[in-house]
Order: C-alpha cells, then sequence, then structure tokens
C-alpha cells in the first residue's frame, strides 16, 4: 500500500519513519521536541511527530497505540488511550502522551514514544429497523454474561 507521507521536521530525514522488521505491524512514531520533556505523575502533553500522512481511502484508518516497553515499564501510554487518524486527516500526526506511572518520566528529543498501525474500515451503510430479522444466541447478553470458567 502507497501512503503519501510528508516530513515536516527535518531531524526525520536521517532517521525516516520505517518499520523495524520485515513483521512489525507498528511503525513508531518519535517525539519532535525540542528540549526533554519532563512529565510528572499524572501529567499528559501532546507532543507532535514531524510527520503528516494522507491516507486518503475511507478503507482505511490508523491507530496510535502505546509501545509496549515504555507503556508497561515506564507507565507512558496515552491521553486518549488510542488515537484514530480518520483517511482524511491531512494535520500533523500528534500523540497524547500521558504518564500514568508514579514517576517522572521524560521524554527525550527524537525518542520513539508511540507506534502507527494503518487498519481496514468498513464504512456501514445503516438500515433503520424496529426488530431485527435474525434473533442472535447472545441476544443482549454482555458484562460476562457467558461467565467466567
Ligand atoms: O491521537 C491522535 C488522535 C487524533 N489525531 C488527529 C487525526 C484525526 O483524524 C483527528 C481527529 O481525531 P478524532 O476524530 O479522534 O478527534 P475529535 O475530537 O473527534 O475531533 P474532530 O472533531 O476533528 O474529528 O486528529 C492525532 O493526530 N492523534
Ligand atoms: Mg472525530
Amino acid at each position: 500500500m502507497q501512503v503519501d507521507l510528508k516530513i515536516l521536521d527535518e531531524r526525520l530525514r536521517a532517521r525516516p519513519p520505517a518499520y523495524a522488521t520485515p513483521g512489525s505491524a507498528g511503525l513508531d512514531l518519535r517525539a519532535c521536541i525540542d528540549a526533554p520533556l519532563a512529565l510528572a505523575p499524572g501529567q499528559w502533553q501532546l507532543v507532535p511527530t514531524g510527520m503528516a500522512m494522507h491516507l486518503r481511502d475511507p478503507g482505511y484508518a490508523a491507530l496510535i497505540l502505546p509501545r509496549s516497553g515504555l507503556g508497561h515499564k515506564h507507565g507512558i501510554v496515552l491521553g486518549n488511550l488510542v488515537g484514530l487518524i480518520d483517511s482524511d486527516y491531512q494535520g500533523q500526526l500528534m500523540v497524547s502522551c500521558w504518564n500514568r506511572s508514579n514517576i517522572t518520566y521524560t521524554l527525550a528529543p527524537m525518542e520513539r514514544l508511540a507506534q502507527l498501525v494503518i487498519v481496514p474500515v468498513v464504512q456501514a451503510q445503516f438500515n433503520p429497523v424496529d426488530d431485527f430479522a435474525h434473533a442472535s444466541e447472545r441476544g443482549a447478553g454482555g458484562y460476562g454474561s457467558t461467565g467466567t470458567l
């Protein structure tokens, strides 16, 4: 798949966005900040990634997800939990970086802070009905209705 990508921060030219391994689903996003950014416990900050992409095809979207190492070891996750990038978005990709731990974390300029995954999307056509034509086995059951063991 070809996606138009605009580099907005010159520092990315030396390390352009790339999949870390041939099987990587996620493309790491870097913190394009000018100086180290200390995130106190519970603090969050919108961090620029220095790039923009235009997916263009409404059959795709991109998700911004935490990196497992940062999330698990340092509590650095996303203020919006998951970032959703619409296929028509052309602005700079931004990461809401949230320190959910109780220890200050200092983000270094150009550190890889999150990852982006491109996924297929279906835009449905909604058909208004009063009753569903086919009763499912689950019906309205949820919230643990199938048990735990
Ligand atoms: O982590 C994120 C989440 C969103 N975006 C950009 C891309 C996305 O297409 C746009 C809008 O995001 P979203 O639809 O989640 O936000 P909204 O609050 O619904 O804003 P809008 O009314 O602009 O859709 O912001 C980011 O750069 N990073
Ligand atoms: Mg929106």
